[in-house]
């Protein structure tokens, strides 16, 4: 990672702003806009009303009207995020409508397929609803005493808003870790112990904060109706079979393309913490390391270059190893795991979210993560390789 010659503090600021991270909200998009240029209402209007058009059978017919619109006019990052925020919302209701298998549409129509494509090449995203749109972009501050709301949301009653706003909370708590990074990288660089254990002490606070905001996830979303219902607005067409060949962006290319659903493999988070205390996943084909490496390419590019730049310097978990004092060591172990008790407390609302209602149904089918792998499988891999990095 570069670095500056100005103070720690100062330096870590300038450094993370480089890279779009935000000191208070982290990697979420800091005040994200609501409205776009009135050329584009169909779009608001539309997005902001999935729920009830879906429901009335509405909803394709809705899109099919909008005319074919020039994004010349969204000009700069954040409306460019809300917009291409909306677009994949109405997306994944156009293509998935009513959740029944007989339903789902194999086309998108040219009149969103074009400015989706343009706005997704601008803004180096996906042309799929991504863990940046309806996480880190998809927020408004409520009311002066600082409660949120989502902007969009999906059929499934509260469940959506729920999902999205609980994992920004994380998001925003885990945030003062992400702002311990700089000064970590430059602890390791000097060889100064003390600022490496206080820097450590920081990123373990921040993580047991950021599991109190996890805890609510079960306060505020019904696991029959994410499993049942939001769970399908999120699916991807790649590996799935409902969606063999892909989706065909019409007035874009001639033959259907694949991109995978929504994952928090794209959190940034989770990646960064990761690639800063050494920990290493299972790799090879199909394997969770390869799973999580294709979920950058799902990031926001700024952000995926700020987990490359801090792969490309000095490994800390190496630092620790050879050079670290006990306090230090303790300290790195207490951050690690930090990791491990949020990874294996997401075990148990996975249990609950996705596993049980699964069982529910008839087939009782494998439960399929995002990309086709066996989640469970996946998800205890990840918790078992953190916790194995326990000095
Ligand atoms: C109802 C609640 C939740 C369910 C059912 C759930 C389910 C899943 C599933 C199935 C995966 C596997 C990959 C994928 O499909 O995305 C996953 C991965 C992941 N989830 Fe969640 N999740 C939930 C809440 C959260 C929250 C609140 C966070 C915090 C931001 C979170 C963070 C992650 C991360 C970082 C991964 C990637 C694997 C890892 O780094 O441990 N999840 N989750
Ligand atoms: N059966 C089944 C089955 C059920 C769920 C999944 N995966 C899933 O929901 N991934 C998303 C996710 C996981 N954890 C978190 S926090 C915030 C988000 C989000 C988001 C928006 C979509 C980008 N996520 C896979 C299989």
């Amino acid at each position: 990672m570069a670095h500056s010659e100005a103070s720690p503090m100062e330096g870590s600021n300038r450094i993370l702003e480089e890279y779009h991270i935000n000191e208070v909200v982290g990697f979420a998009l800091p005040h994200p806009l609501e409205e776009l240029p009135p050329a584009f209402e169909g779009w608001i209007r539309i997005a902001k009303s999935l729920p009830e058009l879906i429901d009335n059978g509405q909803l394709r017919e809705e899109v099919d009207q909008l005319p074919t619109l020039s994004i010349d006019e969204l000009k700069g990052h954040r409306l460019q995020r809300l917009a291409h925020l909306a677009l994949g919302c109405i997306t994944m209701a156009y293509v998935w409508n009513q959740r029944r298998d007989d339903d789902v549409k194999e086309v998108l129509p040219r009149n969103i397929a074009v400015p989706y494509r343009q706005l997704s090449d601008k803004l180096g995203l996906p042309p799929i609803l991504s863990y940046a749109d309806c996480v880190l972009a998809n927020w408004k501050k409520k009311d002066p005493n600082g409660n949120m709301d989502v902007l969009f949301t999906f059929p499934g009653g509260d469940c959506g808003r729920g999902f999205f706003l609980v994992s920004l909370l994380v998001e925003i708590a885990a945030s003062s870790a992400i702002q311990a990074v700089p000064t970590v990288c430059s602890a390791v660089q000097h060889q100064d112990q003390k600022a490496l254990e206080k820097a450590f002490e920081a990123i373990a606070e921040s993580l047991n904060n950021a599991r109190t905001y996890f805890q609510r996830m079960q306060n505020f979303v019904d696991p029959n109706q994410f499993f049942n219902v939001l769970r399908i607005y999120l699916s991807g067409w790649k590996n799935n079979p409902k969606l063999p060949n892909g989706l065909l962006y019409e007035g874009v290319s001639d033959t259907p393309e694949m991109f995978a659903g929504g994952s928090a493999g794209q959190s940034s988070i989770f990646q960064c913490l990761d690639i800063l205390l050494g920990i290493k996943h299972s790799s090879g084909k199909g394997s969770p390391a390869e799973f999580l490496q294709e979920m950058r390419e799902y990031m926001p590019p700024a952000h995926r270059n700020f987990l490359r730049s801090l792969e490309s310097g000095p490994s800390v978990r190496e630092f620790v190893m050879s050079r670290g004092n006990e306090d230090v060591r303790n300290a790195y172990n207490n951050c690690v795991q930090g990791l491990v008790s949020l990874r294996k407390f997401h075990l148990e609302i996975v249990r609950t979210y996705i596993v049980k209602p699964s069982s529910n149904q008839q087939h009782g089918g494998e439960n399929r993560g995002t990309g086709g792998t066996n989640l469970m499988e996946f998800l205890k891999s990840v918790m078992k390789a953190t916790e194995n990095a326990i000095l």
